[in-house]
Order: C-alpha cells, then sequence, then structure tokens
C-alpha cells in the first residue's frame, strides 16, 4: 500500500502482556461502538482498512461527515443487493472484515530465527554454507560488484524454496514455509528497503506515518509516528518538514523516512537494506536504531564500517556464499580506526556540500 518496493507485515502479535484474545474481546467492543456512532470520516481515519472495504463495494462516495448507518439511506438497497448486502448487515460485515486483520495479526508466528540454506554458485557448483541468524543480529553481505549480494538479499526476500537460480532454500524457525503462508499477502515477513523507493500516495509525512500506525495498531500512536519523524530527520542529511507531501521527498530523505518506519512503525521482522551507503543517510545511526528493534538485520554493502559493523558478514564470491565470518573482537576494535578516518572523509564531504574549498595538506595529514 505505502511503496512499491517495501513489503509490510502482520506477524507481530498484539502482544501487550496480558491474553491476547481477553485484549482482543475488549477492543473488538470499543471499536464496534465506534464504527457504528462515528462519522465514516473519522471510521476511516482509525480504520484505514475501512476505506478498502468501501471501495470494493462501489462506495467510496458516501457522504463522508455522517455515520455509516445513515449515509446508506443515500444509497438504493439495489446497488447494494448485488453484493449481497443490505443497509442492516453492511456496517457489521464491515466490523467482520476489521476484526479478519486483526484475527490475522493475533494468529501469526513470530520470527526468532531464520535459516539460509546454501544452493549453487553461478558455476552451479554447490554452496557448502548454511547460516541461521537469530532476532536482533545484524548480518552483512559483502563480495566484489556483480558477485551475487543482491541475489542472495532476493532469496531471502522471496523466501526462496530451492526455486530461484541460486536454488537457495530459506527457512523461518527452522521450518519451510507452506506456499500459502510464503505468498499471502497479508503476512508480510519481508522489508527490504531497496535502492529506489518510489511511494504511490501522494500524502504528506504526518499522515503517512499515522495512517501505518493504525493500520499495524500501534499503541500510543502519536508518540510513536513523532520518533518516526524525528529519527527519519536525523538521519537524513536535509531536514524536511511533517506537511511535506511523501512524494516530495528526494531519495535519501524517502529512505530515512522507510528506515525509520521499518524500526518503529512497519511489524517486519526482518528488514534487507540494498546498499544503505548510496543512499545518503547517517547509515550508521540507521542500522543502529534497526538493530535496537530485535529484528533480524540483512544488508548488501561495500562500506567497512557497515560490513565491520554487524555481527557476521556472508562474503560472496562468484554467486555463491563462500564464508561466514563472525566479527572479531580485534576487528571491532580495528574499526574505531575507520571510523575516524571516515569520520574525515564525511567532514571533507560536508565542506565540499557547503562550498568550501578543500586545500589544508597538513590538516588533512594530522586527521588521518
Ligand atoms: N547463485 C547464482 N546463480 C545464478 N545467477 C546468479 C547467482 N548469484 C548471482 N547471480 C546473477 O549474477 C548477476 C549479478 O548479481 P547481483 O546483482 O546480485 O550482484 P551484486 O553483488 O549485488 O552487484 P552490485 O555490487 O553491483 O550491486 C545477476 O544477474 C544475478 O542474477
Amino acid at each position: 500500500m505505502f511503496l512499491l518496493h517495501g513489503r509490510n507485515s502482520y506477524w507481530r502479535q498484539l502482544s501487550d502482556g496480558h491474553d491476547e484474545n481477553d485484549g482482543i474481546q475488549v477492543i473488538l467492543m470499543e471499536q464496534e461502538e465506534f464504527i457504528k456512532k462515528s462519522s465514516i470520516l473519522e471510521v476511516k481515519k482509525q480504520y484505514p482498512q475501512a476505506q478498502d472495504f468501501l471501495e470494493n463495494i462501489g462506495l467510496q462516495n458516501l457522504p463522508e461527515d455522517l455515520p455509516l448507518d445513515e449515509a446508506l439511506l443515500t444509497v438504493p438497497e439495489d446497488d447494494l443487493a448485488q453484493f449481497d448486502l443490505t443497509r442492516k448487515s453492511l456496517p457489521e460485515q464491515l466490523i467482520e472484515f476489521i476484526n479478519t486483520i486483526r484475527k490475522i495479526k493475533g494468529t501469526c508466528t513470530q520470527v526468532k530465527n531464520l535459516t539460509i540454506i546454501g544452493g549453487e554458485n553461478k558455476n552451479r557448483q554447490k554452496e557448502k554454507i548454511t547460516l541461521t541468524v537469530k532476532a536482533g543480529e545484524i548480518i552483512s553481505i559483502v563480495g566484489p560488484t556483480g558477485s551475487g549480494k543482491s541475489c542472495l538479499l532476493a532469496d531471502v526476500e522471496c523466501l526462496a524454496q530451492g526455486d530461484t537460480p541460486s536454488k537457495r532454500c530459506i527457512m523461518i524457525n527452522g521450518g519451510r514455509l507452506s506456499d500459502e503462508e510464503r505468498f499471502d499477502l497479508g503476512n508480510r515477513l519481508v522489508a527490504q528497503l531497496s535502492q529506489n523507493m518510489n511511494f504511490v500516495m501522494d500524502v504528506s509525512v504526518a499522515d503517512f506515518l499515522s495512517m501505518h500506525a493504525k493500520i499495524r495498531l500501534v499503541k500510543d500512536e502519536q508518540a510513536v509516528v513523532k520518533k518516526c519523524f524525528d529519527t527519519a530527520n536525523k538521519l537524513a542529511g536535509e531536514k524536511f518538514s511533517d506537511d511535506t507531501k511523501v512524494t516530495q521527498l528526494s531519495g535519501g530523505q524517502s529512505r530515512a523516512l522507510m528506515i525509520a518506519d521499518a524500526a518503529y512503525i512497519s511489524s517486519s521482522p526482518i528488514v534487507l537494506i540494498d546498499e544503505i551507503e548510496n543512499a545518503g543517510v547517517d547509515r550508521q545511526e540507521a542500522i543502529k536504531c534497526l538493530a535496537r528493534s530485535e529484528k533480524i538485520v540483512i544488508l548488501s554493502t561495500h562500506d567497512p564500517l557497515l560490513a565491520l559493523g554487524a555481527d557476521k558478514r556472508i562474503v560472496i564470491k562468484n554467486g555463491g556464499m563462500d564464508k561466514i565470518i563472525t566479527t572479531t573482537d580485534t576487528e571491532k576494535k580495528c574499526r574505531n580506526t575507520i571510523k575516524h578516518l571516515d569520520d574525515t572523509l564525511l567532514d571533507i564531504r560536508n565542506r565540499l556540500r557547503r562550498g568550501e574549498l578543500i586545500e589544508n595538506i597538513d590538516e588533512l595529514r594530522n586527521n588521518i
């Protein structure tokens, strides 16, 4: 719904420490009252799924300032009958529709780990590697240009079952997914932040975030939306306001917004990122904020800081997983020095952006 390349998921639980079904019952009773008494506009704001429901039965133009039962008086009974509905049954059907989505959300499994079972490299030689990634782990994928990093990300994204060119197989919680689970659009596990993001809705950043938070049934919606907006602005080079249209955001700002969304709103437990270093966002902060959210983060990168910032890295050679390296303590120490070099480069980049001349060779030497 909200982006072309991204995916969203109903997999995370409603969990709030109480029995899930009790919680759902209470919410449903309040919800029924609300849907019956409020104006259609308010219902759509609270439950964006209502828009889809009404559109599917050709009722997208109902007067939005009226409650549903009053608005339905403007619709001939015959128009409703073709969908096997009446003025009385339609609100009940709408409530059931919204409840079904809640139930889907409540019954889905949490992802504790993901396993990549090796397939074949470009020469059809077997990959002798099986890697299990736990929730909260960050994995980088490194390798020369064209070696097959994006291909591995694509295998995870489609939860490959030996049916992609690499013949890899992806397991969730140690088991294979049924075709139904794999292709069920409502149950998307994976959020992919690819190099090009395109929004398909022309709404403001604020509306975009709160709609998504509502669909995800996020608690404390306003606070989460604010957190998400502030984080996106922290990650983006050029700041933007919350009334900016999402279609007017730059490539870097869009990615910053989607990274913040993936961290704080999206319930997708697996986040895939293709070459975040090209996104014009504060890449280290981006990874830190995703890592805090206990997701599985897999990123393909040419950036030493990101590669070494991961818990493990997959080295790709000729289309195959050649090695898995766990980042050593010594590497982590080396990373601090690399970070210093990187900060120096970033400073030069920023000075160039501000139109300054870079001529002080001594200063540069001292900084390296
Ligand atoms: N195991 C494999 N079997 C068959 N084809 C493969 C395999 N791995 C990669 N390829 C193919 O190799 C080509 C390059 O792969 P890919 O785009 O994934 O490289 P990359 O490492 O992401 O490159 P870049 O660094 O430029 O983004 C693609 O056409 C891809 O389909």
